[in-house]
């Protein structure tokens, strides 16, 4: 257990949040978690993880819009945004206009991240002027996501504090949202390697997840976040997060796996073997992470569904919507579409449509010649 070294407040609290909060920690994800042990849940964040790191300012539009094609392509959970400090994250500033004005379905999960009680209180005001309403649309959001790192060289780059500091943090908003009735998701950093650190103790990503869990997130995520990992070195990880005293079971966790060594999809299906069922993805490969310099964007959600294909499992999503999705966003940010799926199914759909073309003009010369 991470309680132990915690300090004797937050080890306390960690413990009383534990029993408080056990019935509301439990509950899962209603809509998409279904019962089918086969079904994969895809997190879908690319309007929050891989717009973040983007220089241009992005305009709401084209955020809200991203979010709407997102939902129309048939994903359930959509992470739209943060409630950070915009001096440390300038390009998430308008996160509240945008899940204002975004389309909500009933039964999705729209999760921002929060990283303190002034973050939660920003968007408790925004809830506020949304009151749910009968017929009406559902609220901006009803999940948060918080976050913090297995190494304290991240933890600070990230946050400006210790990862005790950061979970003292993390137990306020936790047990605030609870009480607001939002879910709330935590997130791991840098499970397997640190740009700071190097090589990570899968003993310490336990011990974090552990806490979060203990705090009441209903499921971690656990962030390959340099995308060093290899199915090797995340087996390693995730055995030990699952094994042995304190044991983390599978439900409660998801895989978080940057693409920068394409290893992201094999490590994907390591994941599942070992009982992973949910894992986040980014549209087009979206992204990067600001504390992480040279790390790229998240797996492409089209290279999951695309791997998943004709295989035991079922995802949520559309994968010919969500190639549409990647290429438009890819264009409105004039940067190269990284999902290696989207860009094959792309180039196939240009040589059927130009065979179709050639097909259409010889019939079409043979009318000709055939009058003549
Ligand atoms: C945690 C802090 C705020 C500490 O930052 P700090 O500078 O120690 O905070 P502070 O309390 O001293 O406040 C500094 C200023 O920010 C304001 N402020 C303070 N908080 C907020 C807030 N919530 N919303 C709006 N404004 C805020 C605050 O009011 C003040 O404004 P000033 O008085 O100077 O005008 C900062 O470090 C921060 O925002 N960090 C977030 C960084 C971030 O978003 N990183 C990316 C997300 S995590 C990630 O990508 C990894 C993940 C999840 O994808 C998984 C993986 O791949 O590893």
């Amino acid at each position: 257990m991470f309680a132990h070294r915690l300090s004797p407040r937050l080890a306390k609290s960690v413990s009383h949040a534990r029993s408080t909060l056990a019935v509301r920690a439990s509950c899962s994800r209603t809509y998409a978690t279904t019962t089918n042990a086969d079904h994969v849940n895809i997190v879908e964040v690319g309007p929050r993880d891989g717009l973040q790191n983007e220089k241009s300012v992005i305009p709401p539009e084209v955020k809200i819009e991203l979010i709407n094609r997102l939902n129309r392509a048939g994903l359930k959970t959509i992470e739209a945004g943060s409630f950070v400090s915009p001096k440390w994250v300038p390009q998430m500033a308008g996160t509240a206009d945008v899940i204002s004005r975004m389309e909500r379905l009933p039964g999705n999960y729209y999760p921002v991240l929060v990283p303190n009680l002034k973050g939660l209180e920003l968007l408790l005001d925004l809830l506020a002027k949304h009151p749910p309403s009968a017929g009406g649309p559902p609220p901006p959001t009803n999940e948060i996501a918080v976050f913090t790192a297995a190494t304290e060289a991240f933890c600070k780059a990230n946050t400006n504090c210790s990862i005790v500091e950061s979970l003292e943090r993390i137990h306020a908003v936790t047990r605030k949202a609870l009480d607001h009735g939002l879910r709330v998701r935590g997130y791991v950093s840098v499970v397997i390697s640190c740009p700071y650190e190097g090589k990570v103790s899968p003993q310490k990503v336990k011990e974090v997840t552990r806490a979060l869990l203990d705090i009441g997130c209903y499921e971690v995520s656990l962030g390959d976040t340099v995308g060093t990992g290899t199915p090797a070195t995340v087996r390693e990880m995730l055995e030990t997060v699952m094994g042995g005293a304190g044991t983390v079971p599978a439900n409660k966790l998801a895989g978080h796996y940057h693409d920068t060594f394409g290893t992201a999809v094999a490590n994907i299906m390591t994941s599942l073997d070992m009982g992973l069922r949910t894992f986040d993805a980014s549209v087009g490969g979206l992204g990067g992470c600001p504390y992480s310099p040279g790390a790229t964007g998240n797996v492409a959600t089209e290279d999951v569904l695309y791997a998943l294909k004709g295989s035991k499992y079922t995802t949520d999503g559309d994968l010919d919507a969500l190639v549409d999705v990647g290429d438009w966003i890819s264009k409105k940010l004039q940067r190269t579409n990284a999902s290696r799926a989207g860009k094959a199914i792309l180039a196939r759909r240009e040589r059927e449509h130009l065979e179709k073309e050639r097909e259409n003009d010889g019939g079409a010369a043979e009318v000709i010649s055939a009058k003549l």
